[in-house]
């Protein structure tokens, strides 16, 4: 029987066919969207069949609870990635350090943040000539970005997620040498290679304009700041919400302080929202008037019904009055209250959108494109294919856990998914089954990149106000901020361990109560099995002492 109604276990053949085709490359492919899009999904032509099997959530739902077996579909594939980003590169000698993950040599569609951004030399205003020869001679991958020519750095603009904790405390370093008389120019901070990215030959689609409008939300909020405030700012639901959302659409992305009242129930967001804290809200939404000059209206899709709410945004299913093919439209939530620190549009849906248009792999969920509409004509929607369940849904209408070889169908999707992410430099930090997409087929979508991010090399410091609780590594609670794919890796556990089971691995009550619960199966960690542990902020907690294992080695 297939797993809820979802048939994995036929999809498992399906899956092989995928990587059959994966291997032999592009059959009867077809480009679905004109000019630079083209070029970067190319997508096979779903048959009329697929459309119609898409066709009514309403049916599938019945169809899934009766429990009848889909057709299998065909499976649509790309015929290739295409698409492999480049990682952040923070300075002029770390390049060396950078290696992409797959070794595959490929230019980022990201603004690249090229940061030398205060490095020693910047501080002291000189630059040796033997790093400019490192970085000109030494023969980096392809993937690495080179240095950028000054002035090339100072017309470039800053990239929408480039803005996290360790530029910050870089950029307020850098004012503080600037008060003290240690600059005797205006510092440099070198700005990503625009130019050299994918918006920097001009804006020719919608969607290039909608990143364009990102990266100036950034910039301006970036020269704005007058201060740095804390990233966790809003109260949010109740765990159990948090944890279990799928029907639901509650806070997700929530997270606790860690204190030693295990029954707090009170979370925060884990936003990192603070990059638009000074930004003139009048200019963020004119802004996003501009952005969407030329997109698609949203009259020109017919909404069937609401599929769910998320904190950042309500997601309708839809029918596209042109081609009558079945969509998921998500509507970005925008931030209403001008006395709200942050106001307008989402930073974390710049990510997402920024992020998923960039993307292209069966794993991911795709988002075609973005439309403008609604009543004010101002609302922002994403266009995305639509997968009938998310796997939240999936679990909770099961009455027993999934077989061994439908976990494999489902790890081994996800798996090859985040492979792709973390291979191009994106960390996905929101991993959980109510953030991944199924269809009637038993095809995995990894959805929700409101909190993903690309990271660089060497890793910087970041949030650790991310991952929903129940999936968070130890780390995090523990308030680690430099951190990497581990992360999501620490989330694939926990969701395997679910599939498997049929109920949460470490259902924690609190942050406190998740590290009790993780180390109660692991063992309380010390620094003979985990060294650096005591280095953690959160590793001075007294917690009760479990026998460890030795794992690791
Ligand atoms: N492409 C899609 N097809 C069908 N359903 C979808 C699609 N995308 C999202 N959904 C449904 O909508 C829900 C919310 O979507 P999503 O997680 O992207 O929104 P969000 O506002 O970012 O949520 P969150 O509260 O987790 O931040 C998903 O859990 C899923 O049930």
């Amino acid at each position: 029987m297939a797993a809820g109604g979802v048939d994995v276990s036929r999809s498992s053949v399906a899956v092989e066919k995928d990587y059959d085709f994966y291997r032999n490359g592009s059959r009867d492919v077809y480009v679905r969207q004109s000019g630079r899009d083209a070029e970067r999904r190319q997508i096979k032509r779903p048959s009329d069949h697929d459309l119609r099997r898409n066709d009514g959530r309403h049916r599938s739902r019945l169809a899934y609870e009766k429990g009848e077996l889909r057709e299998q579909a065909e499976v649509q594939r790309p015929s290739e990635k295409r698409r492999k980003f480049s990682p952040i590169l923070w300075n002029a000698k770390e390049e060396k350090v950078g290696r992409a993950p797959s070794g595959e040599k490929t230019k980022s569609p990201f603004p690249i943040p090229t940061t030398t951004v205060i490095s020693n030399q910047a501080v002291t205003g000189k630059t040796s000539s033997e790093d400019q020869v490192n970085v000109l001679m030494s023969p980096e991958p392809s993937y690495l970005v080179p240095v950028q020519p000054l002035e090339a750095m100072l017309s470039a603009k800053h990239p929408v997620d480039d803005l996290e904790e360790g530029q910050l405390e870089e950029e307020q370093v850098m004012q503080e040498h600037v008060k003290e008389g240690l600059l005797e120019e205006k510092p440099v901070m070198q700005e990503p290679c625009i130019k050299t990215s994918r918006w920097g030959t001009g804006l020719t689609s919608p969607k290039e304009e909608l990143i364009s409008h990102a990266d100036n939300v950034s910039k301006t909020s970036r020269w704005n700041r007058s201060s740095l405030t804390p990233e966790c700012e809003e109260v949010m639901v109740s765990e159990e919400q948090q944890c279990y959302s799928s029907e639901s659409g509650s806070g997700h992305r929530t997270v606790e302080k860690l204190s030693a009242d295990a029954n707090s129930d009170r979370e925060y967001c884990s936003s990192d929202h603070d990059e638009l804290e000074n930004e003139d809200p009048d200019s963020s939404t004119q802004g996003g008037m501009d952005m969407m000059l030329g997109s698609r209206s949203v009259n020109e899709f017919q909404k069937l019904n609401k599929i769910n709410e998320g904190t950042y945004g309500i997601v309708y299913k839809a029918r596209d009055e042109k081609t009558k093919e079945i969509v998921a439209l998500k509507k970005i939530k925008m931030k209403e209250d001008r006395f709200e620190e942050e106001y307008g549009f989402p930073l974390t849906s710049l990510r997402e959108i920024n992020i998923l248009l960039s993307c292209n792999h069966p794993a991911i969920v795709n988002v075609k494109e973005v439309v403008v509409g609604g009543k004010n004509d101002s609302d922002v929607y994403m266009v995305m294919e639509h997968l009938e369940h998310d796997l939240r849904g999936v679990m909770d209408r099961r009455k027993e856990p999934f077989s061994t070889s439908e976990v494999k169908c489902l790890m081994m999707q996800l798996l090859d998914g985040l492979k792709y992410l973390h291979t191009n430099w994106i960390i996905h930090r929101d991993l959980k089954p109510s953030n991944l997409l199924m269809n009637n087929c038993g095809e995995l979508k990894i959805c929700d990149f409101g909190m993903a991010r690309q990271y660089g090399s060497p890793i910087k410091p970041y949030t650790q106000m991310v991952i929903t609780q129940w999936y968070r590594p130890p780390e995090l609670l523990l308030g680690a901020k430099e951190y990497s794919t581990a992360v999501d890796m620490w989330s694939v556990g926990c969701i395997m361990a679910e599939l498997l089971s049929q109920k949460p691995l470490f259902p924690g009550k609190s942050e406190l109560d998740q590290l009790q619960k993780i180390f109660a199966v692991l063992g309380t960690p010390n620094e003979e099995v985990w060294p650096g542990f005591s280095s953690f902020p959160n590793a001075k907690a007294k917690f009760p002492t479990q026998p460890y294992n030795m794992l690791l080695y």
